[in-house]
């Protein structure tokens, strides 16, 4: 099958067949607002040439550093929140063995990649430590503003531990810093230890990311194939460039989406039917919520795991507040394929599977699913991908991307910015007694009588 195809045929009963052209109009003017620039935040829009306009000499280097890091590190701790974590994150669960935290150093054959700074639990801190044990590892920190308060505290953390272990030099050869090209505290402080330091393009965002240094360095750790997953995404990039709605599906995505959101499905579950997904789902959720959600519209981004959730969530899908439309991202081949086994007796009534591939229950399951949702008032797409592989994934990365944009463009909102983040972090400095935040922390003090 072809590397992904966007399956729009269960619409039929939520969306007339006239619709989507008529959203021809309103497409073409979004897709020349992002590819000419004409559109707020425009000067974030460099991921979308980055799988083919990308700094050659870094990436050499990255792949280099991903050589070093593996020949002398059994752990590589990655330092990030956000879009400077979400998406390697992601991309390891994807691309790696189910149980690739459990595997052994030998099975697995490449360092642990591991995550810190993504929350601000003490017992997560303490249980890292406890888990990279005598191991020797290096760190991967990467924030573009260097000053998140989540990751800098954990890189507090893990350098001090580097440093006890190796020595400030030892340390200083093993801390790898991916953030902006000149500004902040994390470049400076990385050019005046002489950390090896990788670039956060200026022109693109934490959420769209994950095709720099920031998703790269710790996905060729883990042994993944770059030049397959910027392949991928080459591909894609070229496949999406043409407005035409006949023709572009990352843009019947985007039309389609907004068609439902404008009809009251205002909430969006991405799901799939590989429980290696669950982080893919993670990803796609900032980089959708964190782009639409403003000026006090959007569609709210959600997930659910199949067909685990069917036990949990399919009553409410199924039932309840008719405000949901799905997005399933289903996989055609999986990497192995296990057959139900045949049994002396038939007490669990499964006689009648006996022999079939596990993976063929599962298909028969989501067309289920579809069918039944279809039936209880709920909009299911789908977005047929093809392997589990660093192409595909690449591909993937970029339809979402492409797609997400033109959605916001669509939605009148600039997808580029994210001011709403930082309500919460101006009132935590200012609980925190920060200097410059002091003012505002007595004002909440007051207001919630502490
Ligand atoms: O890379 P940084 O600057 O640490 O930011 C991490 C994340 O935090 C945010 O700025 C939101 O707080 C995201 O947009 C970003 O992905």
């Amino acid at each position: 099958m072809e590397t992904l195809s966007f399956d729009s045929s269960a619409l039929k009963k939520f969306v007339h067949p006239n619709e989507l052209g008529e959203m021809q109009a309103m497409v073409t003017a979004a897709d020349s607002e992002l590819r000419n620039g004409t559109g707020a935040g425009a000067d974030f829009r460099d991921w979308l040439y980055l799988p083919t306009d990308y700094d050659k000499d870094e990436f050499a280097r990255i792949k280099a550093a991903a050589k070093k890091i593996q020949a002398d590190s059994e752990v590589l701790v990655v330092i990030g929140i956000g879009g400077s974590y979400l998406g390697a994150r992601m991309a390891v669960d994807f691309l790696h063995h189910s149980f690739y935290q459990a595997q052994t150093a030998a099975d697995r054959k490449q360092p642990l990649v591991l995550f810190a700074g993504n929350s601000l639990s003490s017992s997560y801190i303490a249980d890292l430590i406890d888990v990279i044990g005598d191991r020797d590892f290096s760190v991967n920190v990467i924030s573009k503003s260097g000053t998140t308060t989540e990751p800098s505290i954990a890189f507090r953390v893990f350098r001090q531990l580097l440093e006890d272990k190796y020595g400030v030099d030892g340390a200083n050869a093993r801390i790898y810093a991916t953030t902006d090209r000149q500004r902040g505290a994390l470049k400076t402080e990385a050019d005046a230890e002489g950390w090896e330091t990788f670039v956060i393009p200026d022109g693109v965002g934490g959420r769209f990311s994950v095709l720099t240094a920031v998703g790269l360095l710790p996905i060729a750790v883990s042994g993944a194939d770059i030049d397959q997953l910027m392949a991928g995404a080459a591909k894609a990039e070229a496949t999406y460039v043409n407005p035409d709605l006949t023709q572009n599906e990352a843009y019947q995505y985007a039309a389609y989406r907004n068609i439902l959101y404008r009809k009251g499905y205002t909430t969006e579950l991405l799901e799939n039917y590989e429980p290696n997904m669950t982080m893919l789902a993670e990803w796609w959720k900032q980089l959708a919520g964190e782009s639409e959600g403003k000026d006090q519209k959007g569609i709210y981004p959600s997930s659910a795991n199949f067909t685990t959730d069917l036990h949990s969530l399919g009553q409410y899908i199924q039932e309840g507040r008719r405000n949901l439309m799905e997005t399933v991202v289903k996989l055609a081949e999986p990497n192995h394929n296990v057959k139900v086994p045949s049994a002396k007796s038939d007490p669990d009534g499964l006689k009648y599977l006996e022999g079939k591939e596990i993976d063929w229950v599962n298909t028969q399951a989501y067309r289920a699913v579809v069918a039944a949702h279809t039936t209880g008032g709920v909009p299911v797409m789908t977005v047929n991908i093809a392997k589990e592989d660093e192409f595909t994934l690449g591909y993937l990365i970029y339809f979402f991307e492409v797609a997400i944009a033109i959605s916001g463009y669509l939605n009148g909102i600039n997808p580029f910015n994210q001011p709403g983040v930082e309500a919460y972090k101006t009132n935590m400095f200012g609980l925190l007694g920060k200097p410059g935040f002091e003012e505002i922390g007595e004002q909440l003090k007051k207001e919630i009588n502490d």
